[in-house]
C-alpha cells in the first residue's frame, strides 16, 4: 500500500514505461539495420561466391582445353606409329618393321607402348609384339570391337577401343588401331596398345594429390585414364546424364558432380581432343576450390558478426544505462516528491546558510512557522539569530560552533523562537555541513526546522502528571537500563544526586541481596509472554534500605516484546510491614488459642470465621478440624452446628442485639454445662466482628451445687436446716397469702427425753436415733410439704394446701409411726418418741407462727408427750372443733 497521497503521481512508474518504448522502438531499429546489412552481406558473399566458382570453372575449363591438347597430340603420336608400321609392314621387309618398332617404342616414354599386333583381314592375328606365344593364344581377333570397327565399315580413321585388361602384359591398355589397306581394300588391322597407365601418369603428373583430378574417358563416357584412382575407374563410366554422352555435338561443358570413386563433390569441366575421340575431364574439388574464398567469407562473417555482437551488447549496455538513468530519474523525482510530503506532514521547513556572506535561504513553511510568508522576512542571519530565545542563544551557538570546527558532522537540538505575534514557538532544529571549500572550510549549513511546541506541552504535561503520581514510574530498557523516570522515581532511586536515567540496575544497585533473582527474571518471561505482570518485589532505595515494592510492568510497545518496558512501582513496605507484624501477631494469636482451655471462634464484621481452634470442636462435639471452619461465612457455620448451638449462635444477629458481651450457659447433658460468651470487636461504633469464647463449666457447676446444698442442708439428718426451711416456710406464706382458701399447717417436732438417749447410749448413738427419727418424719409427709431441722432433736414442717384436720391427721399417722418403729442403733433398737404442735398456716409473720406452733408443742410436752397438740391462732379465726392435744 502506498503511503503517497492519491493526488501525488506516482512517476516511479510512468517514466520508465515510456523508457521501455523509446528502448523497444530503438532496439526495433538496430534490429532491422542489422538485418539489411546481414542480407547485403549475405547477397555480397553469394555473388563473390558465384564469381569464385565461375573462376574455378573458367581454370577447369583452361586445363581441360590444355590437358585435351596435351593427350590428342599423345594419341597422335600412337596414330602416327600405327600409321607408320601399317606402311611398313606392307611395304618394307619384317627387319624393318622390328627396327622401325623398337624405335617407336623408344620415342614413346616408357611403358606406354604396350603391344603391338598386325591381323589379316579375317582376323587372324599376323603379328604380335608379345611373341609367339601370344599369337598362337589369340590366333584371331575378328571378335575384337577395334577389328569389327574397321573390317565390315573400312572405316579408316583411328579407333581407340574401351580399356582392356592384357592378360599377357597384365596391364590395362587402350587399342588404337587403324585398317590396312592394300590396293584400297581391307587388309587387315593394325592395333597398338597403349598402357593406361602411362596415360594416368601424365595426368597424376600434374594432379598428384587427391583433391584435384582429372581423367580421360571416351565418347560414350568410359575411363581411359585417371589421375588417381586408376584401377577403380577402369571399367566404369560417366552417368549416362552427363554431357558427355548426351550432347555429343557440344566440344565442352562444365557440371557438378559428385563422384562415386571418392563421394567428394567437384567442380567439372570437360573438353573433347581435337583429333581423336576421347574427352579429358577436369575436376576441382568444389570445397577445396573456394575454400581460400569461404574462409574469407567466414572472416568476414565472424568479424560482421562480432562487430554485430558488440553492436548488440553496446545497444544492451545503452538501453541498460538508458533506463537505469530513467529509473533513477524516475526514482529521484518519486524521492523529491515523497520528501517534499514528508517536509509537508511533518512540518518541517528548511534552511541553509552560509557562513562567510551570512546570507540565510530558508522556505515557505520556515517562514510560516514564524508566522510570515516567504518574501517578508530579510534572508540574512539576524533574521534567525534575532529571535531565538534568549535564555536559548548560548546552547544554539555552541552547537553551531561545534558543527562549523569539526567537532560534530551534524547539530541538533530544541530551543524557542519569537513568533510574529510576540508568543515563543518550541522548535526542533537539525543541521549538517552542505558544503565545503576546497580547503575543507564549511561553506554552507543546510537543516530543517520543526514546530513542536505542541510536544513540548505535551511532553511537560506527561511529565507533570507522572510526577504528580505518589508512584514510581520507571522506562527500562530491555537491557534493564533505566531511561526515563518521575520525580517520584527519582527520588527513590537517585542516591547522591545521582541521575538514575541512562544506568543499569547492577549499577545502581538496586537489587537486595537475599532477592530471588530468578523469580524477577521469570516475572520478565511473563511479561514478554502475557503482555503484562504484577508482581511484589524488593529493591534498595537511594539511602540502601530495602523496600518493598507493587511493580506493574508493560511494554511500550504491546505488539513488540523487545520494547521498552514501563514499571510502576507502588511502596508497599509499610503493608508488608504491617502483613509480617499481622502474620506475627496471628501466630501469637494461634499460639495463644491453641493453649487456651476455652473453645475460641473469631468472626470477622461480615460474619465469616477468621480464626478459630481446636478446642471449639471438641467442646462442641463438632468432630472437625478447626482449620476447616476457617472462611465459613455465619450461615456455612451455623449449618455445621447442631440446632442447640446454632441457636445461641444466631441469638445476637437475630436480636439485632448491642450488647457488650453476654454469657449463656448451655446444659449439654446432666453432667455438661457449657458457658458460651459473645463479646463484640468494636472500634469506636464500628463492629469489627465478634469472638465466641465456650468454656466448660461442668465442673464448677456442681461444685456451686454442692455447696448450695451444703448450705440449706442439715448435715446429719440430710433435711433443710432451719434457715432453708425458714425459706420454705417464707415462700409457703407467701402463697397462702395470695390463696388463703388453700389453707395450710406448720408442725414443730422435738424428740421426747432425747438428753436420755444421750446419757444412756452415748452421743453417736443419739445420732443415729436423730437421723432415724428425721428419715420418718420425710417419708411420712407429702412432695410438696418441706421438712427441716431446726436445731438439737427439734424438727419443723410446712405442710401447704391442707386443712387443718388433714394436717392434725398427717401429724398424727407420723407420731405413731416414729412410736411404732424403734431406730436400728449399734446399741440395739430404742424406741423413741415425739411430740408435734401444730398451728395452721396464715399470712401471719413467720415468728408468730413459730410462737404458736411453739406453744403448741410445749402444750403436747406438758400433756405427757408422745403426742400432737393444735395451737390455733388468737383471733381472727374461730377455734375448730377438734382443738386440743391429741395422743
Ligand atoms: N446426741 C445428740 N444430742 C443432742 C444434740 N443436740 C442436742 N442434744 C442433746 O439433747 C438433749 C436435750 O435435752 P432436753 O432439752 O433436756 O430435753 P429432753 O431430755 O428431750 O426432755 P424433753 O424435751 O423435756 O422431753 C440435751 O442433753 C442435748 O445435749 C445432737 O445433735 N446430738
Amino acid at each position: 500500500m502506498s503511503f503517497l497521497p492519491a493526488s501525488v503521481p506516482d512517476r516511479s512508474h510512468e517514466t520508465p514505461r515510456n523508457a521501455t518504448l523509446i528502448v523497444a522502438l530503438g532496439w526495433l531499429a538496430l534490429v532491422l539495420a542489422l538485418a539489411i546489412h546481414w542480407s547485403q552481406l549475405q547477397a555480397s558473399h553469394r555473388s563473390q561466391l558465384q564469381a569464385a566458382e565461375k573462376q574455378i570453372q573458367l581454370r577447369a575449363a583452361e586445363t581441360a582445353h590444355a590437358l585435351a591438347v596435351q593427350f590428342d597430340a599423345l594419341i597422335g603420336n600412337a596414330d602416327y606409329i600405327a600409321r607408320h608400321l601399317a606402311e611398313r609392314w606392307a611395304g618394307a621387309g619384317r627387319h624393318a618393321f622390328l627396327d622401325d618398332l623398337a624405335l617407336a617404342r623408344s620415342a614413346l616414354p616408357e611403358g606406354t607402348l604396350a603391344h603391338v599386333l598386325i591381323a589379316d583381314p579375317r582376323g587372324k592375328v599376323l603379328f604380335s609384339s608379345a611373341g609367339a606365344d601370344e599369337a598362337a593364344a589369340t590366333p584371331s581377333v575378328a571378335g575384337r570391337a577395334y577389328f569389327q570397327a574397321h573390317g565390315p565399315e573400312h572405316r579408316t580413321r583411328a579407333f581407340i577401343s574401351e580399356p582392356l585388361f592384357d592378360r599377357f602384359t597384365r596391364q590395362w591398355t587402350i587399342q588404337l588401331s587403324r585398317p590396312l589397306l592394300r590396293d584400297g581394300h581391307f587388309a587387315g588391322v593394325i592395333a597398338v596398345s597403349i598402357t593406361a597407365e602411362s596415360l594416368s601418369l601424365a595426368l597424376r603428373r600434374i594432379f598428384p594429390g587427391p583433391v584435384d583430378v582429372a581423367a580421360l574417358v571416351d565418347d560414350d563416357g568410359r575411363y581411359l585414364a585417371h589421375s588417381q584412382q586408376m584401377d577403380e575407374a577402369l571399367g566404369k563410366s560417366l552417368p549416362e546424364s552427363s554431357p558427355i554422352r548426351t550432347e555429343r555435338n557440344s566440344h565442352s561443358g562444365s557440371f557438378a558432380w559428385r563422384t562415386p570413386l571418392d563421394g567428394v563433390l567437384r567442380h567439372f569441366a570437360w573438353q573433347r581432343a581435337p583429333t581423336y575421340p576421347v574427352t579429358v575431364i577436369h575436376g576441382l574439388d568444389k570445397h577445396e576450390a573456394l575454400r581460400p574464398v569461404l574462409a574469407v567469407l567466414r572472416e568476414n562473417s565472424t568479424q560482421n558478426a562480432f562487430g554485430t555482437a558488440l553492436l548488440i551488447l553496446v545497444a544492451v549496455a545503452v538501453s541498460a544505462m538508458f533506463l537505469y538513468g530513467h529509473r533513477q530519474g524516475a526514482r529521484l523525482a518519486a524521492m523529491a516528491d515523497q520528501l517534499e510530503l514528508s517536509l509537508e506532514a511533518g512540518g518541517l521547513g528548511t534552511w541553509s546558510w552560509e557562513p562567510d556572506t551570512g546570507k540565510i535561504q530558508f522556505d515557505e513553511r520556515w517562514a510560516a512557522m514564524l508566522g510570515y510568508a516567504e518574501d517578508e522576512l530579510p534572508r540574512q542571519a539576524s533574521t534567525w539569530e534575532s529571535r531565538i530565545h534568549p535564555a536559548d542563544l548560548q546552547h544554539t551557538r555552541q552547537a553551531l560552533d561545534a558543527l562549523l570546527q569539526g567537532a560534530s558532522t551534524s547539530a541538533e537540538g530544541e530551543y524557542r523562537l519569537r513568533h510574529r505575534d510576540g508568543h515563543w514557538i518550541w522548535v526542533h532544529g537539525r543541521c549538517r555541513i552542505a558544503a565545503r571549500a576546497r580547503d575543507g572550510r564549511p561553506v554552507q549549513v543546510a537543516g530543517t526546522l520543526q514546530n513542536v511546541s505542541a510536544r513540548v506541552a505535551e511532553a511537560r504535561l506527561r511529565t507533570a502528571l507522572l510526577d504528580q503520581s505518589a508512584a514510581a514510574i520507571a522506562l527500562f530498557t530491555s537491557t534493564r537500563e533505566i531511561r526515563s523516570v518521575n520525580s517520584r522515581a527519582r527520588e527513590i532511586f537517585g542516591s547522591g544526586g545521582i541521575d538514575p536515567v541512562g544506568r543499569n540496575v547492577r549499577e545502581l544497585g538496586l537489587h537486595v541481596e537475599w532477592a530471588d533473582l530468578q523469580t524477577m527474571n521469570q516475572h520478565y518471561a511473563t511479561l514478554r509472554a502475557g503482555g503484562q505482570v504484577r508482581c511484589e518485589y524488593p529493591l534498595r532505595d537511594a539511602s540502601g534500605r530495602a523496600r518493598w515494592f507493587d511493580m506493574h510492568g508493560t511494554p511500550s510497545d504491546p505488539e513488540d516484546p523487545d520494547s521498552d518496558i514501563v514499571w510502576t512501582l507502588i511502596d508497599i513496605t509499610e503493608r508488608r510491614e504491617a502483613e509480617t507484624a499481622l502474620a506475627t501477631e496471628r501466630l501469637r494469636m494461634i499460639t495463644l488459642l491453641e493453649r487456651y482451655p476455652g473453645g475460641v471462634l473469631m468472626e470477622d464484621g461480615s460474619g465469616r470465621v477468621v480464626m478459630v481452634n481446636q478446642k471449639f470442636c471438641t467442646l462442641l462435639a463438632l468432630g472437625v478440624e478447626a482449620a476447616s471452619l476457617e472462611g465459613l461465612d455465619h450461615v456455612q457455620l451455623c449449618t455445621r452446628l447442631d440446632e442447640v448451638h446454632s441457636r445461641w449462635l444466631h441469638l445476637p444477629d437475630s436480636e439485632h442485639s448491642i450488647e457488650k458481651r453476654r454469657t449463656i450457659e448451655v446444659n449439654e447433658g446432666p453432667a455438661k454445662t457449657l458457658a458460651v460468651e459473645w463479646v463484640p470487636i468494636v472500634r469506636d461504633t464500628d463492629t469489627l466482628g465478634r469472638v465466641w469464647l465456650v468454656r466448660d463449666i461442668s465442673e464448677r457447676k456442681q461444685r456451686e451445687a454442692e455447696l448450695a446444698r451444703l448450705a440449706t442442708t442439715d448435715t446429719l439428718t440430710g433435711l433443710p436446716n432451719r434457715r432453708s426451711f425458714m425459706a420454705s416456710l417464707d415462700a409457703a406464706i407467701a402463697d397462702v397469702r395470695g390463696h388463703p382458701e388453700r389453707g395450710g399447717v406448720l408442725l414443730m417436732m422435738d424428740i421426747d427425753h432425747f438428753k436420755r438417749i444421750n446419757d444412756s447410749y452415748g452421743h453417736p448413738v443419739g445420732d443415729a436415733v436423730l437421723q432415724h427419727a428425721a428419715e420418718v418424719i420425710r417419708s411420712s409427709l407429702r412432695q410438696t410439704d418441706s421438712a427441716g431441722r431446726l436445731g438439737g432433736e427439734e424438727f419443723g414442717a410446712v405442710l401447704p394446701a391442707i386443712n387443718l384436720q388433714d394436717g392434725k391427721a398427717l401429724a398424727e399417722r407420723l407420731r405413731r409411726t416414729l412410736a411404732g418403729r424403734p431406730a436400728s442403733t449399734d446399741a440395739g433398737k430404742i424406741e423413741v418418741s415425739i411430740s408435734i404442735g401444730l398451728t395452721p398456716l396464715t399470712g401471719d409473720d413467720p415468728n408468730l407462727l413459730f410462737s404458736r406452733a411453739d406453744r403448741a408443742l410445749y402444750a403436747a410436752k406438758n400433756s405427757g408427750r408422745n403426742r400432737v397438740s393444735v395451737s390455733q391462732p388468737e383471733k381472727a379465726l374461730p377455734a375448730p372443733a377438734g382443738d386440743g392435744v391429741a395422743q
